[in-house]
């Protein structure tokens, strides 16, 4: 445990990311423990008067902001976001992510692959030198969720990935199910040398809804440690 903690380190992360937003801004709004806190922070901002549009990435997020009083739509009436501001479970030094800890991210990736940028935010724990560590969530269709799992898990032998797989439950011990209805398998597999292979592999995997391996979206990741806030990749004037 730190000084300031790391709820504090994440709130540090999420106030860093209002650099990036810009009045009149379309803007896609994560889901988790620090997109959350940025989620507070711009509700302040628009009590203030700065005029925004968000689109949640779970009803979680959507019961916030409208709590926030953030003003909400959606992809179908703005199919193309300035700016998704979200967290993750893991981050590597190219801008690669995990996500999905908590069950969103089939709705977080395409909001944020439909925006011009998707910033990070993350306390430094986060950080790795290969993802892995985190076992990897895996979205699938609930029907022959079994069969899903093990071809999941022959893929990713395929490529050299050897773990366990196993379909998220509950605290109650009943199948946990994503917003969209969907199971999810988290894959502890430990280090992936190649994230592009293994999100290939994923890709073409029957009954694989979406995967919590985000390639090439991130623009920005904002580091939140004890020496203060980091920038990987853009900073907000690029
Ligand atoms: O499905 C959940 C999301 O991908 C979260 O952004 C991710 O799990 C990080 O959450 P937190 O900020 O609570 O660590």
């Amino acid at each position: 445990m730190n000084a300031i903690g790391t709820d504090g380190l994440k709130r540090q992360a999420a106030e860093a990311a209002l650099a990036f937003v810009r009045p009149g801004m379309r803007l896609g709004l994560g889901t988790g423990s620090t997109a959350a806190h940025f989620v507070e922070l711009l509700g302040a901002k628009a009590r203030e008067g700065l005029e925004l549009l968000c689109v949640p990435t779970s009803e979680a997020t959507r019961a916030q902001a409208e709590r926030c009083g953030l003003k909400l739509t959606t992809l179908d009436d703005y199919p193309e976001l300035d700016l998704t501001v979200d967290g993750a479970d893991e981050f590597d030094e190219r801008l690669r992510l995990i996500k999905g800890g908590g069950g969103a991210l089939l709705r977080e990736k395409i909001v944020a692959s439909a925006s011009k940028r998707m910033v990070v935010i993350a306390d430094a724990s986060k950080r790795v030198a290969t993802l892995g560590a985190f076992a990897l969530p895996v979205e699938i269709v609930p029907f022959g969720a079994r069969s899903a799992l093990r071809r999941i898990e022959a893929v990713a032998q395929e490529i050299g990935l050897v773990g366990k797989a196993a379909i998220r439950l509950t605290s109650q011990g009943t199948p946990f199910l994503t917003d969209g209805g969907n199971s999810i398998v988290d894959c502890a597999f430990g280090a992936i040398p190649d994230p592009e292979a293994f999100a290939q592999a994923l890709d073409a995997t029957v009954g694989v809804i979406e995967h919590g391996l985000f390639i090439g979206i991130a623009s920005s990741v904002l580091v939140a440690s004890e020496s203060g806030v980091e920038t990987l990749g853009e900073s907000p004037s690029a």
